[in-house]
């Protein structure tokens, strides 16, 4: 079994979010090491939420690889830094059969998303592409979730992820207090099957699951 997991850079645990092996906590503490170190160049997350790293960035995106245990293949698009994808390599790092793809544009990001992969042990593709392209000519196999945490709205969220989510894959979107609206919105275009889970880091928030997402016809 593993141990809770240790939530502050200081080394303190300020709270338990769920379990994870001595392992992955490793491979997380070598993570937060090259995001800080990279920071400065490549400003990877908003400059006040580093000293809230471990809450603000790694517990909210180990709730995306928790939201389908089950998954072995992820893209996670719109990639940034690595939250959740980074995360969710890490989390699936023994898992053998595993494999999690990050599509992001940014050539600089995604170089540094090479180097989390490698510098932690972690099974994973970056593709330095846009999501529009890269996805429309998938040649990776089958997908079977996709994630994404402060891209876009939902709707234009449904309509990046189609080509996976029309073969089958689920999704999970990390959503902030506007939640709502946004699904109200993006019911009008798409059908979808939704469980909407309160952040584990914010109350205020949601992990929102999709299934069975369809166009609407017109
Ligand atoms: C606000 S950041 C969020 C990054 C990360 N998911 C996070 O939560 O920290 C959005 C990222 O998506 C990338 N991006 C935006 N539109 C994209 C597109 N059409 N194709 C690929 N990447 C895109 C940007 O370069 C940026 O790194």
């Amino acid at each position: 079994m593993g141990r809770p997991i240790v939530l502050n850079s200081s080394g303190q645990a300020v709270q338990n979010y769920g379990d994870v092996s001595r392992e992955t906590l490793e491979r997380l503490q070598i993570y937060v090491d090259l995001v800080l170190k990279w920071q400065p160049a490549q400003n990877l997350i908003a400059p006040s939420t580093i000293p809230d790293i471990w809450t603000r960035h790694v517990a909210d995106s180990l709730q995306t690889q928790w939201s389908y245990p089950e998954a072995k293949t992820w893209v996670d698009v719109g990639s940034g830094g690595g939250f959740p994808g980074v995360v969710t390599a890490i989390l699936l790092a023994e898992d053998p059969g595993t494999h999690v793809h990050m599509i992001e544009s940014n050539q600089r990001k995604a170089a540094f998303l090479r180097t989390a992969l490698r510098e932690t042990g972690s099974n994973g593709t970056v593709h330095a592409g846009r999501i529009e392209s890269v996805a429309k000519e998938w040649q990776h196999g089958p997908v079977d979730a996709v994630s994404a945490r402060a891209l876009a709205s939902l709707d234009l969220l449904f309509q990046l992820s189609e080509p996976f989510t029309a073969k089958g894959a689920k999704a999970v979107f990390h959503k902030g207090q506007d939640f709502q609206r946004e699904v109200n919105e993006a019911s009008a275009r798409w059908h979808f099957d939704m469980i909407e889970k309160i952040s584990l880091v914010d109350p205020e928030s949601r992990m929102l699951l999709f299934s069975n997402i369809s166009n609407r016809p017109e």
